[in-house]
């Protein structure tokens, strides 16, 4: 554990808000007026919101960075440095990660609004002006361009994003495909980063699964103490890479064996299987399942039993459990992300890759 913390520090604060600049990918997210909304409202960040229960000593952590909470860069880094904040926070002691089901931002501007095509403007002031309409899709880059001729005094306008029904959808493959390998490179060490903090954390944390949980947000649910998923027949988990023609890394394979056990990794990593709730709930990929408006306050019911233990001898214990497969990565990081560049620039896993994206594409359509 120390060893993580120690590795963590090199993530400066600093260095946050130049991150969250420089790698803002679909040019959605206006950080710095974002950023200082967040602070007022007691967040952290854009893509994710940290509230901290003084009188409980628990933090919820909710993602929302639409359409689908997939782990790029820019959230991942985000989710370190809220982590990195938590864990040194001595009032907090338990951690709950969830997804957030709608998600509103502020956005400065003039007389032009850039969004995904799942916007819906709502209110827009002063003057007053009220639109509402919804997008649709109409450039190659993925983003929607409108002009609101009406509206060409436009200074601040209020818009909703909703977030699908995911927990997290896992590693976004827009950062595994057509980049470059040092773009790769940087990426993973933010994944092994995410994976390294949370599986070593000192904090006692649960994962609330409230949506659907693929492939990485099945890894982020893993790295968790404790999961409680919603009973919803359109939920699946599981870490599905062999689907995508990807192989799951040793360290995504270690936590799946430390939480199933062997046979039921080697089958589910194997056949990149998504399972249904009940089914994870079978084979023990997550702990509980409750109906879906209740899994965050039975998150919290079940954070104070695992805070009713003394924290140096649960934290010794989960130390005593996970150290070795922490520090089979830590000894290994290099070498993994090497591993890790290689394969995925070839150009049959990018074929692969540009085949499941167009899966997914066309599936909408
Ligand atoms: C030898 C070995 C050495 C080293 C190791 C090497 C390699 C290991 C490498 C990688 C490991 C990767 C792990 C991963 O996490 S890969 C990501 C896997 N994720 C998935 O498969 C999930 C895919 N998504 C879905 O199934 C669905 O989107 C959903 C169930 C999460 C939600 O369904 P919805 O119907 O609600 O939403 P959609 O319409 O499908 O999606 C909306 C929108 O979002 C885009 N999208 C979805 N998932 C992702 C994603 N993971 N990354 C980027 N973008 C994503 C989707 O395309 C839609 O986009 P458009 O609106 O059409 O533009």
């Amino acid at each position: 554990m120390a060893n993580v913390l120690r590795n963590s520090a090199k993530f400066g604060f600093s260095g946050v808000l130049s991150q969250l600049s420089i790698h803002s990918r679909h040019g959605r997210e206006c950080v710095s007026p974002c950023f200082s909304l967040q602070q007022r409202n007691n967040s952290t960040s854009p893509k994710i919101k940290v509230d901290l229960d003084n009188s409980t000593g628990v933090a919820v952590l909710r993602m929302q960075s639409p359409p689908v909470n997939s782990l790029s860069l820019d959230f991942l880094t985000e989710f370190c440095i809220n982590l990195e904040k938590l864990e040194m926070d001595k009032s907090c002691r338990g951690l709950i990660i969830t997804s957030v089901s709608t998600h509103t931002h502020t956005h400065t501007d003039t007389d032009t609004v850039t969004q995904s095509h799942k916007t819906m403007i709502h209110t827009i002031t002063p003057p007053v002006c009220v639109v509402s309409q919804t997008l649709s899709k109409v450039s190659s880059t993925g983003l929607d361009i409108i002009t609101l001729p009406v509206c060409v005094c436009v200074c601040v306008c209020l818009v909703s994003q909703t977030l699908s029904k995911v927990f997290s959808a896992g590693l976004d493959i827009m950062e595994m495909y057509g980049k470059s390998p040092e773009r790769c490179g940087e990426f993973w060490k933010a994944v092994q980063e995410m994976w390294l903090k949370l599986y070593g954390s000192n904090m006692a944390t649960i994962a609330a699964i409230n949506g659907s949980s693929p492939a990485g947000g099945c890894l982020m649910s893993i790295g968790c103490d404790y999961r409680i998923m919603a009973d919803n027949p359109r939920y699946s988990i599981g870490l599905n890479e062999t689907q995508l023609g990807i192989v799951a890394p040793f360290w995504f394979k270690d936590t799946l064996v430390n939480t199933v056990g062997n046979r039921a990794a080697e089958l589910s990593l194997e056949l990149g299987l998504l399972y249904s709730a009940p089914d994870a709930l079978k084979i023990g990929l997550v702990d509980q399942l409750v109906p879906e408006d209740q899994v965050l306050s039975t998150a919290q019911d079940t954070m104070s039993k695992w805070l009713a233990v003394p924290d140096h001898a649960r934290q010794i214990t989960k130390s005593m459990m996970r150290k070795q497969t922490i520090d089979k990565l830590l000894s290994n990081r290099e070498a993994d992300i090497t591993n890790f560049v290689s394969f995925i620039t070839k150009d049959s896993i990018q074929r692969s890759l540009r085949m499941y994206l167009e899966m997914l594409k066309s599936r909408k359509a």
